[in-house]
């Protein structure tokens, strides 16, 4: 399947110069969501992974299929103020502003083999601090998977040491 047929392309959302990449219209494209999900199964059935961790809020709609799909936990990365147990943060950059994640203290058992998932890799920083918070709980990252990536803005940087995955380019 051509899956970047099924991306739409929106400028200047949500501030002037953004190329944003919408996946909805592929969302809502049973065919192309099941087929897309499987691909980053491929990937990451061969890692022995333990735990799933995806940051809100589309990392969730892609990294709970892949939990599910590969028989593992899903453990949601937030943003502060979300979870109700005790957590840690860390405050990052993106492509079009500052933001900050948490992740519950005992999500992670110390040592477990985690694969981060996510729609987009842009700047590398949602990805980054999400491999900050899992190193701060003592979990090993091994890979990460996403629909999508923006060659341009060398997310990839952010990510020395790490597998990488993207089912699509721009
Ligand atoms: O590589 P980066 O420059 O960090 O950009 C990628 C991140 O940005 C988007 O999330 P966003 O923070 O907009 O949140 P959302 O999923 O709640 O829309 C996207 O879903 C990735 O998580
Ligand atoms: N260009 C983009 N399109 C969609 N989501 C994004 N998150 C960060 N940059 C993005």
């Amino acid at each position: 399947m051509d899956f970047k047929t099924k991306i739409r392309e929106i400028l200047d959302f949500p501030t002037p110069g953004v190329q944003f990449k919408d996946i909805t219209t592929l969302l809502k494209d049973g065919e192309a969501y099941h087929q897309a999900i499987d691909e980053l199964v491929k990937y990451a059935s061969d890692k022995k992974v333990d735990a799933i961790v995806g940051p809100e809020a589309r990392g969730f709609v892609i990294g709970a299929p892949l939990a599910y799909a590969l028989g593992v936990g899903f453990i949601p990365v937030r943003k502060p103020g979300k979870l109700p147990a005790e957590t840690v943060e860390v405050v990052y950059d993106l492509e079009y502003r500052q933001d900050r994640l948490s992740i519950h203290r005992d999500a992670i058992r110390p040592g477990s083999r985690i694969l981060i998932a996510d729609d987009l890799l842009a700047t590398g920083g949602t990805v980054k601090a999400t491999v900050d918070l899992i190193k701060q709980l003592n979990g090993q990252v091994v890979g990460t998977a996403f629909l999508i990536e923006l060659l341009y803005l060398n997310g990839r940087d952010q990510l020395e040491n790490i597998d990488i995955f993207s089912l699509i380019q721009y």
